[in-house]
């Protein structure tokens, strides 16, 4: 019956562990060469843990000095595991001999553990070693998500959470659990088992979290990103920016909008080809973006056209900011392929009243955008 048990225990937790593996699968791979390799080491981290559940079931059918040591070696691989799929998860080399060092670390563990069960010495001395050997890697490893906790990333504060309860755990919870049960309890199985169900569901969920909100805030900011430009784009125009201007409107601040346009960009394409007329775009807009706040927002309405949200700016400002970026755009000579170009581009700046909507704004400046146009373009006219 014991026996029976034991399988079924041994068995629930391989399915555990091959589902979370399966989802490590079916994840996007990432394009970065280390943090591609996050999800194997998830992987390893899964079968280390079931690896402790095997080991302590041998040492319940007797198999004492291959069990426990078998134990304590499985436990501190598989938190080096864990420490490696951070690492990896954020980009982290790491150096031959820091892996050299953690191997030689499990050797140690598992060397010292079978001579001490061999000589029955095996105590509290194996103990102390191995939880604090296991604890070491998590510890790191909640350092490190430590160092890249963002504000309101739900999935960061859930990872660095677990780690630190599995610190707790491994250091406070196991010794306790030892002082209290009795050393042949023949519950130490049943309670080996929903630790490691515990541990392994806890550090599933808190990984996939953390990757999925990662996920997820990537693709939010590509859906309002332009590919071309890396300006925000016509989505963020008609999601974001009414929400930036009802802000500006509740804090009582002044937010400015700027439109502006290329001056006969029609011809740079004609005349050296769509390549050349991309390259341009681009270059326009980081010769823009140079000369932004961290505040102001360009956004590509589309083609040539740009529309600057500028918060904390009066009329005048945004003036002079058009002023700014006008002289600079048709002081920089674009050389690129061996073609040399000399962009002008024209500006509409409007100060967004009180009471009036984001879109009437929009159409006023780019009202004045035409005017400039008209006039003979490379010019500023504000409303
Ligand atoms: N290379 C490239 N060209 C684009 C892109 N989007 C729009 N265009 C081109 O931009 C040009 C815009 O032309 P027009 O609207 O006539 O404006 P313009 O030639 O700049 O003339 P004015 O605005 O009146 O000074 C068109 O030829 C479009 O094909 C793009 O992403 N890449």
């Amino acid at each position: 019956m014991a026996d029976a048990q034991m399988y079924i225990q041994l068995g629930l937790l391989a399915i555990v562990a091959a589902i979370g593996a399966s989802f490590t699968f079916a994840l996007p791979k990432p394009r970065h060469r280390l943090k591609a390799k996050s999800a194997s080491y998830a992987r390893w981290f899964l079968l280390c843990a079931w690896c402790v559940l095997a080991c302590q079931s041998l040492t319940a059918l007797g198999y004492n000095i291959i069990g426990l040591p078998g134990v304590y070696a499985s436990a501190v691989v598989g938190a080096y595991m864990l420490l490696m799929s951070v690492l990896m998860r954020f980009g982290v080399e790491v150096s031959q001999l820091k892996k050299f060092a953690a191997l030689l670390h499990v050797c140690a563990v598992f060397v010292i553990a079978s001579v001490l069960t061999a000589t029955q010495a095996a105590g509290w001395v194996t103990h102390g070693l191995a939880l604090t050997s296991v604890a070491f890697p998590l510890w790191l490893a909640g350092q490190r998500v430590k160092q890249h906790l963002d504000v309101g990333h739900v999935g960061g504060y859930l990872l660095f959470g677990v780690l630190n309860l599995l610190v707790v755990l491994v250091l406070f919870g196991v010794p306790v659990y030892l002082t209290v049960v009795a050393k042949d309890s023949p519950y130490h199985l049943t309670i080996t088992f929903a630790l490691t169900l515990i541990v392994m569901l806890t550090f599933m969920l808190a990984y996939a979290v953390n990757i999925l909100q990662s996920l997820l805030i990537k693709l939010h900011s590509q859906v309002h990103t332009d590919p071309l430009t890396g300006a925000k784009n016509r989505h963020f125009f008609y999601e974001i920016a009414p929400k930036l201007a009802a802000h500006a409107h509740r804090n009582h601040e002044t937010l400015s909008l700027v439109a502006c346009d290329i001056d006969y960009f029609k011809s740079i394409n004609d005349q050296h080809g769509h390549v050349i007329g991309d390259i341009a775009l681009k270059r326009f807009c980081e010769i823009i973006q140079a000369q932004l706040r961290r505040e102001d927002t360009l956004i590509r309405m589309g083609g040539e056209e740009f529309l600057i949200l500028s918060p904390q700016c009066d009329g005048a400002k945004a003036c002079l900011l058009a002023e700014r970026l006008r002289e600079t755009i048709s002081a920089t000579k674009i050389s690129t392929r061996g073609v040399t170009l000399n962009l002008t581009a024209s500006f509409g700046v409007i100060q967004m009243s009180p009471d009036a909507d984001l879109f009437s704004t929009v159409k006023h400046a780019d009202k004045a955008l035409y005017d400039a146009k008209a006039n003979g373009r490379n010019q500023v006219i504000m409303v």
